[in-house]
């Protein structure tokens, strides 16, 4: 459906483009979410009491997705107590945070988003950024558009300032006296201020009501962004096109040592076997291993996912002349225990949680914080999931593994939604994906690569006599692939869904095992000699 995108804007013959913000170009949807249900339900609660009733809370999957998500703030007070039929004065813009008036509410809201945006920050979508980037080189103009007044200060925040031509936001919009949306005039003063007519821009939204205002305004393209799954309701709500991601070319991606990264089909990677003497050439390797589908073939439940003993064996031989490390996504206590030697290194939790031989043990992603959030919504999942046959949420120290592989395929839509639920709970969180899994992880900079880097630095690792190969099979890997492009060698065992930054092949978790028997043998070898 992405690749629809650029063929459009050709049709269209469109010169400008119209992003609304949050949600499409940052992601501080999810703060802006938390910093709702925080004020309403203590409000709720607050008059609850006082009144003797019960106010139902805020629900972020429903309530903030119909009466608040994209428009201006005070249209949100006043369309969220309306749905709890309760009806309250305007006040003022000054009226102090929490003041029992519209803009009271929306004022206190206000303060409590800014915090996050302080403690969390904004971060932009990346593949947003990379079509952006490449549509400004071919000289597409751009704007941003919000209903927030914050909006210069997260775009500081998430680095992209720089990429727009114009910026309508919420102060210019009371400024020059525009309607919120579903009103179209926000994108129309994006259009002036860009100097095109609305049949020569294409509009970017992820809310409802921006989708409607877009069409309100007879823009020529009106592109849903569906980063949750609403891809129906943008559509009936008059989107044209809808979008999960921005099209990026993968290939023109960079790696973290900023050269050009390569990605191939699986399909077209050789299998290193016949090649294992050229690859070491006169190194030493340093082997970095995945463990599920790696080390053990992926079978039906994570507990069943044993070592073998002729695996184990041969870890062992290797780890006698090289450095050797498991770098998985489960947990570092449960990887270590079911690899079960003691002189290997253990990455678990994608690389939040190391440790090593005379007990080593490190932190180096910065995850503690998340904690408190990956408990709770560790707490969430579990009930939400509880009558899902089939589902397990496995919780590691610093990741929650939500598993659909033996869910009835009717019913993961559930679990999807389960996902999406708690992602918007907790900012601290972000999504990944692996084989029959939803992964959530702290939402930072840190993944297998980083972990690799950083155990090859710690170790000292980094010398031109050395060879760091990495082997997985999933698409966790694909950043340890990435992060050694050009100065080692990534094996993918098998293949997953998308196009891999590894150089080599091996068929399966046997092919593994044969590969680590004879590096050990040619590192020998040459001991030997
Ligand atoms: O990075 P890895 O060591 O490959 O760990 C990735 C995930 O592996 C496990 O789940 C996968 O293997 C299971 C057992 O074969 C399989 O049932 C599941 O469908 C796979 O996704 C593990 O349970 C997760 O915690 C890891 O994140």
């Amino acid at each position: 459906m992405e690749d629809n995108l650029d063929t459009a804007l050709r049709q269209k013959h469109i010169k400008a483009l119209i992003l609304d913000m949050d949600g499409v170009v940052t992601q501080t949807a999810r703060l802006h979410a938390q910093a709702w249900k925080r004020m309403f339900d203590a409000y709720l609660q607050q008059r609850g009491k006082r009144e003797n009733k019960t106010y139902y809370p805020l629900t972020i999957a429903t309530d903030y997705r119909k009466y608040i998500d994209g428009i201006p703030r005070y249209d949100g007070v006043r369309n969220f107590l309306a749905s709890r039929t309760i009806v309250l004065p305007e006040g003022e813009p000054t009226d102090e945070p929490g003041k029992e008036t519209i803009a009271g509410l929306g004022n206190l809201k206000n303060i409590y988003f800014k915090e996050l945006l302080t403690t969390i920050g904004a971060e932009a979508y990346p593949d947003t950024i990379a079509w952006l980037t490449q549509q400004r080189a071919k000289g597409m103009r751009t704007a941003i558009i919000s209903a927030s007044k914050n909006s210069k200060t997260i775009l500081a925040s998430a680095g992209v300032k720089g990429l727009f031509d114009a910026v309508v936001d919420g102060i210019v919009a009371v400024e020059l006296g525009l309607k919120g949306k579903p009103a179209p005039d926000i994108f129309m003063e994006a259009a002036r201020q860009l100097d095109v007519q609305p049949d020569e821009a294409a509009v970017f939204e992820d809310a409802l009501a921006g989708v409607e205002a877009g069409r309100a305004g007879n823009f020529a393209l009106i592109v849903g962004v569906d980063r949750t799954n609403d891809g129906n309701a943008l559509k009936q709500h008059g989107a044209d096109l809808v979008i999960r991601n921005f099209p990026t070319d993968k290939e023109t991606m960079t790696n973290p040592s900023g050269t050009k990264l390569q990605k191939r089909e699986a399909s077209e990677l050789p299998s290193i076997l016949p090649h294992i003497n050229k690859l070491l050439d006169s190194k030493t390797p340093a082997v970095f291993l995945d463990y599920d589908g790696c080390l053990t073939p992926i079978v039906k439940q994570p507990e069943m996912a044993v070592l073998s003993p002729e695996m184990r064996e041969v870890l062992e031989h290797l780890s006698r002349v090289c450095t050797v490390a498991i770098v998985s996504g489960r947990d570092r206590r449960n990887v270590a225990q079911l690899v079960n030697l003691e002189n290997l290194f253990y990455a678990g939790s994608h690389g939040f949680d190391i440790s090593g031989p005379d007990g080593m043990h490190i932190e180096p992603g910065g995850a503690a914080e998340a904690l408190p959030a990956l408990d709770e919504a560790d707490v969430i999942l579990k009930e939400k999931l509880k009558d899902v046959e089939g589902s397990i949420v496995e919780r590691k120290r610093y990741a929650i593994a939500v598993h659909f592989r033996n869910v009835a395929d009717e019913q993961v839509a559930i679990v999807d939604q389960a996902v999406e639920d708690v992602l918007i709970l907790f900012p601290q969180l972000k999504k990944g994906l692996g084989k029959k899994i939803y992964e959530l992880k702290p939402n930072l900079n840190w993944h297998k690569g980083k972990a690799v880097l950083w155990l090859m630095d710690t170790l000292h690792l980094n010398r031109s006599d050395i060879l760091p190969i990495y082997i997985g099979d999933d698409i966790t890997d694909e950043d340890a692939f990435a992060s050694l492009q050009g100065t080692g060698t990534g094996i993918l065992v098998g293949a997953h869904d998308d196009k891999t930054a590894a150089s080599y092949s091996l068929k399966d978790v046997d092919e593994v095992r044969i590969f680590l028997q004879k590096l050990t043998d040619v590192v020998n070898s040459r001991r030997d000699a």
